[in-house]
């Protein structure tokens, strides 16, 4: 973007350590820092090892652990999630996990005011976000409340060794998406710019690192930190199409989150890149100069095993119609017009998982 544009940028206090280890040693120091005395713990039901040892890290700052996170937030998951925080008579909360317990630790802060410390333990950049979500009646409704933002984020690098391949490498490309949609949102601006495309040159010389040795800590690191940038970027920014696609598709037809996203995000990109020059002219820098930036993704994607089409994930084909009607009857801002016709064409190429189309006018500006 030019300085002849205007812009505003606005952030919040939150405190970030980052170390391997970090989950057992600084998560006690955090919360003391934050004057927290009695924290419940929550985590999704696989995570629930790895958070009890956080939980002990506590030792008698734990009220307890709630170990029911899931994908997407069901409002009922929420529900219980508060009685069991007023319950223990907990003054803030610890999420330990991706971004399903951190989901679920700002449902809490949400109805109840209460601080959060996350411990990211995937690439989703939730931990950087003041968005929340919730899913009710098969619906996914998200939001902006400064309430829900963790005040501190704790990275480890080795709580991520144990994240199976696959999901590293979906959870690094959302992270991905984060950026991409930052970089032509209304409200862009000159830093998110350069967080995005630091993000994106980051996450993406991380994931064949993490791919050719899942245990390379200083490859886990590297992608931490990439989805710190891209989850910033999310904090600041406007979601567009390709975000509300993936929520239409993980809150309705109940896909899941990370690999919906891989899949959608070149075809989403591909679609966008003719009214966002500038977008495409950051990515490609970050990916070393691609004049295809969708295609480089859809490849990266597919180089690294992850799904290419919606087919793989299980959306029936009848289901691309009702699914592009529901997000094409949402208003949100996007560089392109968002018309029933458009979206359609997005989900049809997605659900079949071809290379995405090259547009006109899509090629990265040079000038
Ligand atoms: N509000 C926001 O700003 C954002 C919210 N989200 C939300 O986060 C959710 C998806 O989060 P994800 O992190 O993609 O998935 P997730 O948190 O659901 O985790 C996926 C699976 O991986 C397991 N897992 C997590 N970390 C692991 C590790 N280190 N080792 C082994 N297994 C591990 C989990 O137990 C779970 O079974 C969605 O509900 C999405 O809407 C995602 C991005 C941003
Ligand atoms: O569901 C939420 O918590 C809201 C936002 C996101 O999931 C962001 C994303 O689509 O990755």
């Amino acid at each position: 973007m030019t300085f002849q544009e205007e812009f505003t940028y606005e952030t919040r206090p939150v405190r970030v350590v980052f170390r391997p280890g970090a989950a057992v040693t600084a998560t006690p120091d955090e919360a003391a820092r934050l004057g927290l005395r009695r924290l419940l713990v929550v985590c999704g039901s696989r995570g629930e090892s790895v958070a009890r040892t956080v939980a002990d890290a506590l030792g008698d700052r734990c009220a307890g652990l709630h170990p029911e996170a899931r994908m997407h937030v069901p409002v009922e998951d929420a529900d219980r999630a508060v009685a069991a925080v007023r319950a223990a008579g907990a003054d803030g909360c610890v999420a330990v996990g991706g971004g399903s317990a951190i989901g679920l630790g700002k449902a809490i802060a949400l109805r109840t005011g209460l601080p959060l410390i996350a411990v990211p333990s995937t690439y989703s950049g939730s931990e950087m976000t003041p968005v929340w979500g919730l899913t009710e009646h098969g619906a996914k409704r998200t939001g902006r409340d400064p309430v829900v933002q963790p005040r501190s984020v704790v990275y480890d690098p080795r709580l991520t060794l144990s994240l199976p391949l696959s999901l590293t490498v979906t959870s690094g490309i959302n992270a991905l998406a984060h950026a991409v949609e930052a970089l032509y949102a209304p409200d862009v601006s000159p830093l998110v710019s350069v967080m995005a495309e630091e993000g994106v040159r980051a996450m993406t010389e991380a994931l064949p690192r993490l791919a050719a040795d899942p245990e390379d800590l200083d490859a886990r690191g590297r992608a931490l930190y990439a989805a710190w940038l891209c989850g910033a970027c999310l904090g600041t920014t406007t979601m567009g199409l390709h975000h509300k696609l993936c929520h239409v598709l993980g809150g309705t037809y109940g896909l899941p989150h990370a690999e919906t996203h891989t899949v959608v995000l070149p075809h989403a990109l591909a679609h966008n890149a003719p009214a966002a020059p500038q977008a495409l002219t950051v990515l490609s820098c970050a990916l070393g100069g691609t004049d295809d930036v969708p295609r480089a993704l859809w490849e990266l994607a597919g180089r690294l095993g992850a799904p290419r089409s919606l087919a793989e994930l299980g959306l029936a084909e009848a289901d691309v119609a009702p699914a592009a009607a529901r997000a094409a009857g949402e208003p949100y801002a996007n560089p392109r017009e968002v018309t029933a016709e458009g979206v359609r064409g997005v989900l049809l190429a997605a659900y079949e998982g071809g290379p995405p189309e090259h547009a006109e006018g899509s090629t990265p500006d040079r000038a």
